[in-house]
């Protein structure tokens, strides 16, 4: 029997024509595009639900709060929850949804490379496949999932690695848990190290700050002007840093503000090796959180939750630290 799957747009290149006049702008023609869509209807009882319509880099964490909010409301009348949306920003707000959801069942982002009137377009491929996997009962208790390019990433691991091509979302060092395929959609691994924050609110009093060599304490100086309660630094390598930024991460520490170790590496996990000054094994001696394999973006939007759900800095650090690989 077909499943209820409701489709919520928030805009994205996939709702764009890049022949419109005004250049490559949201088209409000896709929602119509896709309640008459014959191939959809053919997959799944769908329904269209046109939310938003804005580029992605328009996204806030408060707009992903409000859309999980959303989704956590309006699934409960149907099977699965597909959302457009895209794709520069689309693994935040899909990982932000997939730690404040309470639901089970399942919830699908996809997007688009390609706009509407381009030769080759993925588009209307990648919502095909998302509505299917939507409908399938293995997808219950997943998490958030991405579908892209006929591939099932978690919204954990997923990332957008290039620019332009259609395979750009991958997980780096992990790779899709599933495939989508013409006859059947084909789970292979499950998704594992799943957390969930289930807050009311977010405090979007955290910062990420990129390592690069040279640099000095500025950015952090600037956080603590503005009354920030995290800061995540993508550090160097295994989770290291340059020794001229050590007296103001000392200085933010000392003032109750976490200071949270990623790396700017594409694979791999932070870890206490280097004891020299801004080594990873000193920042950690000092009050730095090395946080495992989190990639910096999705390691700022956990601790917008954490802090809208506990604010004491200390609990924060217990929660954020329990779930770290
Ligand atoms: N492919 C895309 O969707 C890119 C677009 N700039 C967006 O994120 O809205």
């Amino acid at each position: 029997m077909k499943k209820n799957i409701l489709i919520i747009l928030t805009g994205g290149t996939i709702a764009m024509k890049a022949s419109d006049p005004a250049g490559v702008i949201p088209s409000p023609e896709f929602a119509e595009f896709l309640r008459q869509f014959p191939q959809l209807n053919s997959v799944a009882n769908v329904e269209v639900m046109d939310y938003l319509n804005i580029p992605s880099p328009y996204m806030t964490p408060a707009m992903m709060f409000e859309l999980a909010e959303l989704i956590d409301l309006k699934i409960i009348d149907y099977d699965g929850v597909v959302i457009t949306h895209g794709t520069d920003t689309l693994e935040e707000t899909a990982f932000l949804c997939d730690l404040v959801l309470t639901t089970r069942k399942p919830v699908i982002f996809t997007a688009a490379m390609r706009s509407g009137d381009e030769i080759g377009l993925d588009g209307p491929r990648n919502i095909i496949g998302s509505v299917r996997v939507a409908s399938h009962p293995e997808s219950i208790d997943k998490g958030v999932l991405v579908v892209m390019n006929d591939e099932i990433h978690t919204a954990r691991d997923v990332v957008k690695a290039d620019t332009g091509k259609i395979d750009a979302f991958v997980s780096p060092g992990y790779g899709p848990i599933g495939n989508v395929d013409p006859d059947k959609i084909v789970y292979h691994r499950a998704s594992l190290y799943r957390e969930n924050v289930w807050t009311e609110q977010l405090d979007t009093r955290v910062e990420l700050i990129k390592a690069v060599a040279g640099m000095d304490g500025k950015f952090i100086r600037c956080c603590l002007e503005n009354d920030i309660k995290a800061i995540v630094i993508e550090a160097l390598g295994r989770g290291n840093l340059p020794k001229t930024l050590v007296p103001d991460i000392e200085e933010a520490i000392a003032r109750n503000v976490l200071v949270i170790i990623t790396s700017r590496t594409y694979t791999g996990r932070v870890l206490p090796e280097y004891g020299y000054e801004g080594g990873g094994k000193h920042l950690e001696s000092i009050g730095c959180i090395l946080a495992g394999d989190m990639k910096g973006v999705k390691a700022r939007l956990k601790l917008m939750a954490l802090f809208g759900k506990y604010q004491d800095a200390d609990i924060v650090r217990r929660f954020f630290k329990q779930s770290l690989l």
